[in-house]
């Protein structure tokens, strides 16, 4: 997808103040820390238009970017630091269980998980709550950069063994660093929210 346009709609805690326009969404959840926001800005090719930070619980709202003013990313805070207040985590929590169970133009969500480590509970967790709830979700495994190349189809294999995911389906392997992942991402997008590419990149 040629991006020619992507801006920061609004940062919302509310259902009242999700945007109105009738575009489709897909959302990204993840633990903290794990890629979400850097994963938009390497989809849009954005240096910094989601925040990102070294530092985990970066993002704390639900944040709605449009895109070439035919579909939004949506940004969701992460799960699973511990750092974070009880209270805040719990209202965090809330914000995203609102967001993913009521959107009706919600069409699939980026479920990001560290390709690195085996899939920690809340991840285990996370997809569980997806697959119960019926949320079209896809996985997605990151920092693919970060780990040497031979060992990446071990990695890949504990996550899809450890989330027990159905047979035919795979992590998908990704990299904000070097932009693996890319344009599978967008193939699911396009059919997902039943858009076509302006210019395939
Ligand atoms: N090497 C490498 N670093 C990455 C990759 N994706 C994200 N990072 C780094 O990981 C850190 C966290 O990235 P963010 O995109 O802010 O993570 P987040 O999931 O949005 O975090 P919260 O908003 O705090 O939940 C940043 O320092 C990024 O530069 C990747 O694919 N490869
Ligand atoms: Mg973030």
């Amino acid at each position: 997808m040629k991006v020619t346009k992507a801006e920061i709609v609004i940062s919302a805690v509310q259902p009242e103040q999700y945007p109105t326009l009738q575009v489709p969404e897909v959302a990204l959840i993840g633990r903290s820390n794990v890629g979400k926001s850097s994963f938009i800005n390497t989809l849009i090719h954005r240096k910094n238009l989601a925040r990102t930070s070294s530092q985990p619980g970066k993002t704390q709202t639900l944040n709605f970017y449009l895109i070439n003013e035919m579909m939004h990313f949506v940004d969701l805070p992460g799960y699973g630091y511990a750092k974070v207040s009880k209270s805040k985590r719990e209202e965090w929590g809330n914000m995203i269980e609102t967001y993913l169970t009521t959107r009706e133009q919600l069409r699939t969500v980026f479920h990001v998980i560290d390709l690195r480590h085996p899939p920690s509970k809340n991840d285990i967790l996370m997809y569980e709550w997806l697959c119960h709830f019926d949320i079209p979700h896809e996985v997605i495994a990151t920092k693919q950069d970060k780990l040497p190349k031979t060992h990446v189809p071990r990695h890949a294999k504990v996550i899809r063994e450890e989330l027990g995911m159905p047979k035919g389906k795979h992590p998908i392997l990704f990299s904000s660093e070097t932009g693996l992942g890319k344009e599978e991402v967008w193939k699911v997008i396009y059919s997902a929210c039943d858009i076509r590419p302006n210019l395939d990149v």
